[in-house]
């Protein structure tokens, strides 16, 4: 598939002396979903603004659309809508008018019916004659999103779409993406969530301190995060582990009283009754056991982990 965007050597000091950004290289595929995750602080908010041409880069290059941000800035710019986290609109604004006022900004010549398709299919047509102030959180962020897609762009950025929302609207959100991706639109969207991108996404980007520790497929990096810990709580803390554990991922916690064991949850054998059962033959008692799936954050630090062991 053919590139959209293409970035390379990006980087991104700030006034500050800090470095936000610290070389990165990003192809995104037409027609993709793609997650950038990250924690706080990550470089995802500085990324996009720099490919939006909201902020400068200090070296590298983008190109969105064959336009370079910087040459051709008004090129590479009306090919993208932006969705920003913080919802921007005169609150005063009639919804209809709001959108075609964001289309004539890009230079479009005005097209009721292309502004009447998008507030249909974002399910805001009966109120397009609402102010935004009498819409609901939900819907506000429909004009958002109607907002950047007035001026037909052929990539969509979302910077946290879901930030701050209940379950359910997340929920609508998701379903409003996938209908976009089927109109063509390449879509790239940040989030901290990864059961978003694990919902949403095509591709995965993992990024952290500034720099894009990996990009995927999202069903190989599912394979990679569906790592599970079983903590056992022994009756006795004990010494060491013994060496006849050491087939099994374990290792020994909270001064010898408990035993944590990593495995892979998605496999077939998991490993736990036969760990369970050479710790009975080895008459190491437990009282408790719990399971827990491996968090976004256990995620980063052994993609870091891994990362400098490589
Ligand atoms: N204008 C600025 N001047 C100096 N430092 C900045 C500026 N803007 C952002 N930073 C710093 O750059 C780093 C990356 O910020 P950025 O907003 O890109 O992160 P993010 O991944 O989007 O985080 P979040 O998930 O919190 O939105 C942070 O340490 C931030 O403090």
């Amino acid at each position: 598939m053919a590139s959209i965007i293409d970035i390379a050597g990006l980087t991104k000091r700030y006034a500050s002396g800090f470095e936000a950004l610290k070389g990165v290289d990003l192809s995104i595929e037409e027609g993709e979903i793609f997650a950038l995750l990250g924690p706080n602080g990550a470089g995802k908010t500085t990324m996009i603004s720099i490919v939006c041409g909201i902020a400068r880069p200090t070296s590298g290059t983008v190109r969105v659309a064959g336009h370079d941000i910087l040459r051709d800035y008004r090129g590479a710019r009306s090919a993208i809508g932006l969705v920003p986290q913080e919802l921007s609109t005169d609150q005063f604004e009639r919804v209809i008018d709001t959108v075609t006022f964001s289309r004539g900004l890009f230079g479009k010549p005005r097209n009721d019916a292309y502004v009447e398709k998008i507030l249909r299919d974002l399910s805001l047509w009966d109120k397009r004659h609402n102010k935004i102030l009498e819409l609901s959180g939900g819907m506000k962020r429909r004009v958002m999103i109607a907002k950047a897609l007035s001026h037909e762009p052929r990539v969509l950025f979302l910077d946290e779409p879901t930030a701050g929302v209940d379950v359910e609207l997340r929920r609508d959100m998701w379903k409003l993406i996938g209908e976009l991706r089927q109109t063509g639109v390449t879509i790239i969207l940040t989030t901290h969530y990864i059961e978003e991108a694990e919902e949403m996404a095509d591709r995965v980007g993992v990024i952290t301190r500034g720099e894009l520790l990996l990009v995927e497929e999202k069903t190989a990096l599912m394979k990679k995060l569906g790592k599970k810990t079983l903590t056992i709580v022994l009756a006795d803390a004990i010494a060491a582990l013994p060496p006849e554990l050491s087939e099994w991922d374990v290792s020994l916690h909270a001064q010898g009283h408990e035993i944590e064991y990593v495995f892979d949850a998605q496999a077939e054998r998991t490993g736990v009754s036969s760990l369970l059962r050479r710790l009975a033959d080895l008459g190491i008692g437990y009282k408790d056991l719990n399971t827990r799936q491996s968090s976004l954050e256990d995620i980063f630090v052994s993609l870091v982990h891994q990362e400098k062991a490589a």
